[in-house]
């Protein structure tokens, strides 16, 4: 009998991307292997114009697609890293992490070559509040405005004429073939990436022997010793839902794993910053310190500040 493994994704064209990604890279590995993906609609896809953080935070997205893996009718999920909560559900894990794209913002604007060049007060789309505190540091006439919905949906707002421009993950982008929408990509000065930004993770069954050897030769160290650092960080700032926090972490051509995070408020009035080079052996320890660091700062009292907005 051919051996089958099905992958459980979310349907917006991003998670069908980046699962048919991970099936035709392991049909290349395993030419006699059946790979079949089960698209899944998630609580999160029926409520994408409310706002999330009040409904319970990016596992939403997530919640089916596990329940799936629990009930066998699917062997891994394939998820974008920057959606994955902190923790797991028992007898479900992290298994794999994929090489990172871009993991930049993307400036996308058919009128401005750069964010530099746009008029005083004009009208700017992202709901993401890392973004917003970000631009707002920088840019604290430009009127902010939401933006939901998946990565096309966003373009059609911008392109129907709502914002001069609006900031998504360049990565995104990058997969659905419409990297000529980025005008500009932002220097991590500008725009610290969200944790997890632009990479790929596969979740399976803690207890899955054979799903664990089949797809190891997808992970890619390098890329994984960045991701865990970063979500370190988050999970000491206790960042699950929707909350103006970044991380990014490099390898350095030394070796050295360089962390940096910030917690802001979203009007960009107050931005903390701090960062910590280290072995990347270590790089959850230099998550946690990287956490305490802004914690002492005060990054807490932001948290909780947003939180309750
Ligand atoms: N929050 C939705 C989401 N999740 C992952 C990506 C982009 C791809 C990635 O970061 O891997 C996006 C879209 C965006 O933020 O523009």
């Amino acid at each position: 009998m051919t051996e089958t493994l099905k992958i459980a994704t979310r349907k917006s064209p991003l998670a069908m991307w980046q699962a048919e990604h991970v099936a035709a890279e392991l049909s290349r590995l395993y030419p006699d292997l059946r790979v079949e993906i089960v698209g899944m609609i998630t609580r999160g896809d029926k409520l994408l114009d409310s706002p999330l953080a009040k409904i319970g935070g990016k596992g939403l997205f997530v919640k089916e697609l596990e329940q799936g893996m629990l009930d066998g009718d699917a062997d891994i999920a394939v998820h974008s890293m920057k959606d994955v909560p902190v923790e797991f559900p028992d007898g479900l894990h992290l298994a794999a992490i994929l090489e990172r794209e871009d993991p930049t913002d993307a400036w996308v604007s058919s009128q401005y070559a750069t964010i530099d060049e746009v008029p005083f007060g004009a009208c700017i789309g992202t709901s993401s509040l890392r973004r917003q505190c970000q631009l707002a540091a920088r840019r604290p006439d430009i009127r902010i405005a939401s933006l939901r919905g998946n990565v096309n949906t966003r373009l059609r707002k911008l392109d129907d004429g709502e914002f001069v421009g609006i900031l998504l993950a360049s990565a995104g982008l990058i997969r659905l073939e419409l990297a000529e929408r980025i005008r500009a990509r932002l220097s991590l000065e500008d725009s610290l990436p969200a944790i997890g930004q632009g990479a790929i993770g596969i979740e399976c069954r803690t207890a899955d022997e054979r799903v664990h050897q089949l797809i190891a030769p997808l992970h890619h160290p390098a890329t994984a010793y960045c991701v865990l650092a970063e979500r370190a960080m988050n999970a000491r700032l206790d960042g699950g839902c929707q909350v103006p926090i970044a991380g990014h972490a490099v390898l350095e051509p030394d070796g050295q794993l360089y962390l940096r995070g910030l917690v802001g408020l979203p009007d960009g009035q107050l931005i903390l910053r701090s960062e910590r080079r280290g072995d990347p052996a270590n790089g959850e320890a230099i998550g946690r310190e990287v956490a305490e660091e802004l914690l002492a700062h005060g990054a807490d009292h932001i948290l909780e500040a947003v939180r309750e907005l």
